[in-house]
């Protein structure tokens, strides 16, 4: 989670033998003790042994009556300055202690590894009804106020979930989700609950807007408000969840060692009736997913997750006959990209390069349920409409690529928002 802090200037007596923190190009920021001061210059001996020279107004005091554990809330720090904040973060996050508080503001800090014990029921159960500061810092507590005070006030709660690409705030937004499902859950009346297809809406969403980037192996590529409203029993009534800006370019482009959307190669891992049904194959055998040399994922079992989200698409409420016409979009996306274009006879014209070309352009029309010589026109020719007439103009095969690529963009992202 990212926090904005509005440091003010923080008037100590910085002397020789004041320890203090200096900017260091490797760990950030280091901590040392002053040895000479001279006007704006200090010398400090640092504690990984470096005599440095810094500027007075650039380094600032160190705590060094803090505790050896950290404090779970920065506010009770007594220099509230960007080392002071970070080391506080680091001493916890050594301990496992992924979370602090900043009054009311929880900051997370990404452990990289599961720690299942911090989220299993016994904790969800600690934290029901606990005013928030009386445990532990803990995502629970943030979603457990956010509860109470919806429930106490009669009006609807906001959790803002913010950070940079890889920081966690996909997983942050799930243990909010679990949580809340927790405090409002009841059985259904078909068998799955409401509480249930709230949280197997989330592999649903990642499998088609979550891709490997070069900071995060499942990073949302849109950003999402999810909505869960409550009756008057504070039960769960409904959910909706609204989704915005996805990264277009993604499905016609990626850079090594990047993927695309998971769901391409979650279908190119579907059984072979799938894939005989899709006409598809190895992913490496598709443009828009073989400009990167990356296809598969450290513990991910593409074949696996292709069944598990059929079974979480189900769950929400998408029957066979939505899914495979999902699946069939999707398929025609990879099958749109494998065409290709060559000049034709007439001047800034373009025809199919070959009969590879004239497949993938059959099978996308097949899949897409349209008619193939105004799919073919829609990549070729470029209609324009004007008040007096409507003009077809033929492509060169440079605009013709662009053209396709931005079908496979729109029936994408029109499938996404769907
Ligand atoms: N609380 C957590 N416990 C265990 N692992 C975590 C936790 N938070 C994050 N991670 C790990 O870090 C990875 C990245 O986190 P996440 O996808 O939530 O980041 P993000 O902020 O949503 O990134 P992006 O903006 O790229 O979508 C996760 O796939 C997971 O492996």
């Amino acid at each position: 989670m990212e926090f904005w802090i509005c440091l003010q200037g923080v008037m100590t007596n910085i002397i020789v033998g004041s320890e203090v923190w200096v900017e260091d190009p490797s760990v950030a920021w280091i901590d040392g003790e002053v040895l000479k001061i001279n006007g704006e210059e200090v010398e400090i001996h640092t504690t990984d042994g470096k005599t440095v020279i810094a500027s007075l107004s650039k380094i600032y005091s160190k705590d060094v009556e803090a505790p050896a554990g950290g404090v779970d809330d920065m506010t009770k720090l007594s220099y509230l300055h960007e080392p002071g904040v970070l080391h506080n973060l680091s001493t916890r996050y050594q301990l496992n202690e992924i979370y602090t508080y900043t009054g009311n503001i929880l900051i997370a800090v990404n452990p990289f590894k599961r720690l299942p014990k911090l989220y299993d029921a016994k904790m969800m159960e600690r934290y029901k009804g606990a005013a928030l500061g009386e445990l532990d810092p803990h995502v629970f507590a943030i979603a457990d106020a956010a509860f109470r005070a919806m429930v106490n006030e009669g009006k609807s709660n906001s959790i803002l979930v913010s950070g940079e690409s890889g920081a966690g705030k996909t997983e942050t937004t799930k243990m909010l989700m679990r949580y809340l499902a927790y405090l409002g859950g009841h059985k259904g009346t078909e068998g799955r609950t409401v509480e249930q297809q709230i949280l197997e809406s989330n592999p649903v969403l990642e499998a088609f807007g979550n891709a490997k980037t070069v900071r995060n192996d499942n990073s949302s590529r849109f950003g999402k408000f999810v909505e869960i409203q409550f009756d008057k029993q504070t039960r769960i009534s409904g959910a909706a969840i609204r989704t915005y800006l996805l990264e277009r370019s993604r499905v016609c482009q990626i850079s090594d060692p990047e993927r695309n959307y998971h769901c391409f190669y979650l279908l190119c891992a579907a059984p072979p009736e799938e894939i005989k049904k899709y006409k598809l194959g190895d992913p490496r055998s598709f443009r828009y997913l073989n400009q990167s040399k990356c296809y598969e994922l450290d513990g991910v079992n593409d074949s696996h997750d292709y069944l598990a989200t059929r079974r979480a698409m189900g769950v929400v409420g998408m029957n066979e006959k939505e899914q495979d016409a999902i699946f069939r979009v999707l398929a025609s996306v990879l099958h749109l990209g494998n065409i290709d274009f060559s000049k034709g006879k007439e001047v800034d014209s373009s025809v199919l390069k070959d009969d590879k070309s004239k497949f993938h352009l059959r099978t996308a029309a097949e899949l897409l349920m349209c008619d193939l010589q105004e799919l073919e026109d829609a990549l070729l020719k470029r209609v324009m409409v004007t008040p007096e007439e409507v003009i077809k103009r033929s492509l060169d095969p440079v605009g013709a690529s662009v053209s396709r690529d931005g079908l496979a963009k729109t029936l994408y992202s029109r499938l996404f928002d769907w």
